[in-house]
C-alpha cells in the first residue's frame, strides 16, 4: 500500500541517452499504477524519461521473491506509457550505478533480478559497466523472418528475443524509416503477441553497425541496450559469423543516436553489453504524484 504521505525521493539517469526516472522503494510500498508512471515520464508535465526504474528489494516484490537468494535488488522496469517490460539493458546499468552511488552496492559483480531473470552487472568505479545479458533467442521456422512496415515502405526483419521481443531490419539509410511517430507495423502480428521493439540498422564497417529504435511502450528513443544486443546477433549472423560454430567470441560495435555500446557474444552464446551509466539529478516528489 502506498505510504506516500511524505515527499518521495527520485533520481534521473541515462545510459547512452536512454533516460529513466529512478524511484528508490526498497520495501515496495509505493503504489505505481500505469497512469502514475506515464505522468512521471511525461517530458512536459512530469520529470521525463523513456522509462522508470523502481528499485525494490527482491524479497519485497511478488514477481522477484523467488530470485531473492540470488539477487538482493529487483529492477521493476516500466515503459514511459506505464506498461511493464521484461528487461531493459540500458536501465540495468543505470540501476547498478544508482545502487553504487547510494552505497547499496560496491564495485564488483552485482546480480540484479529482472522479469527476464537475474542479470549480472560488473561495476568498476566511474567507468563503463558490463552486463551479462543472457543468450539471444532466434526462433526457427515461420516466426524467424518477419516484415516491418512504416507507411508504404517495408523491410524483411529478423525476430530476436533478448528477454524482450525485437524485430531487426537492415536498411540502406537510417533515415529510410522517417520520423517514427507511430509504432512500425510488424507482420505477422502473431509472431509478437506482446508487441515488439523495432530496430533499423545500417552497416558501418566490419563488426560495426549503427541503429535507430522504436521501443514498445516508449516510442523512438536514443538507445536500447537489449536492442543493441539483438542487432549485434542479427548482424553477425547476416555476416556469416556465429561464435557457437566458430568457437571464438565476437565483439561488435553498435552505434546508437545517444552513443556507443560494445556487444560481445561468447562461444557458449552468452552476450555481454558494455556501456556508460550516468545519474544526472536527484530530488523529491510531492506525494500527490502517487494518488
Ligand atoms: N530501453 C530498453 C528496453 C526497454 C523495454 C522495451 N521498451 C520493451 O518494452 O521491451 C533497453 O535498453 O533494453
Amino acid at each position: 500500500m502506498n505510504s506516500a504521505s511524505r515527499p518521495v525521493r527520485f533520481l534521473k539517469g541515462h545510459g547512452t541517452e536512454n533516460d529513466f526516472v529512478i524511484l528508490p522503494d526498497a520495501d515496495g510500498i509505493l503504489e505505481l499504477p500505469a497512469a502514475a508512471v506515464a505522468r512521471l515520464c511525461d517530458r512536459r508535465a512530469g520529470i521525463g524519461g523513456d522509462g522508470l526504474l523502481r528499485v525494490v528489494r527482491s524479497a519485497a516484490h511478488p514477481e522477484a521473491r523467488a530470485m531473492a537468494g540470488e539477487a538482493e535488488w529487483f529492477m521493476d522496469y516500466r515503459n514511459s506509457d506505464g506498461s511493464v517490460a521484461e528487461m531493459c539493458g540500458n536501465g540495468v546499468r543505470v540501476f547498478a550505478r544508482y545502487l553504487q552511488r547510494s552505497g547499496l552496492a560496491g564495485d564488483g559483480v552485482l546480480p540484479v533480478a529482472t522479469r527476464a531473470g537475474v542479470r549480472e552487472v560488473r561495476v568498476s568505479g566511474e567507468g563503463d559497466l558490463s552486463v551479462g545479458m543472457g543468450s539471444a533467442r532466434l526462433p526457427d521456422g515461420p516466426g524467424e523472418s518477419v516484415t516491418v512496415r512504416v507507411g508504404d515502405r517495408s523491410w524483411p526483419a529478423r525476430h530476436v528475443g533478448m528477454g524482450n521481443p525485437h524485430a531487426v531490419a537492415f536498411v540502406d539509410d537510417l533515415s529510410d524509416a522517417g520520423p517514427l511517430l507511430a509504432p512500425p507495423v510488424v507482420e505477422p502480428a502473431a509472431a509478437y503477441p506482446q508487441g515488439a521493439n523495432v530496430e533499423f540498422v545500417v552497416d558501418r564497417g566490419p563488426g560495426h553497425v549503427a541503429m535507430r529504435v522504436h521501443e514498445r511502450g516508449s516510442g523512438e528513443t536514443r538507445s536500447c541496450g537489449t536492442g543493441a544486443c539483438a542487432v549485434m546477433v542479427a548482424a553477425a549472423r547476416r555476416a556469416g559469423a556465429d561464435p557457437a560454430a566458430d568457437g571464438q567470441p565476437l565483439t561488435w560495435t553498435v552505434d546508437v543516436p545517444g552513443g556507443r555500446l560494445l556487444i560481445t557474444e561468447a562461444a557458449d552464446g552468452r552476450i555481454t553489453m558494455t556501456g556508460p551509466a550516468v545519474i544526472v539529478a536527484e530530488g523529491t516528489l510531492d506525494p500527490d504524484w502517487f494518488r
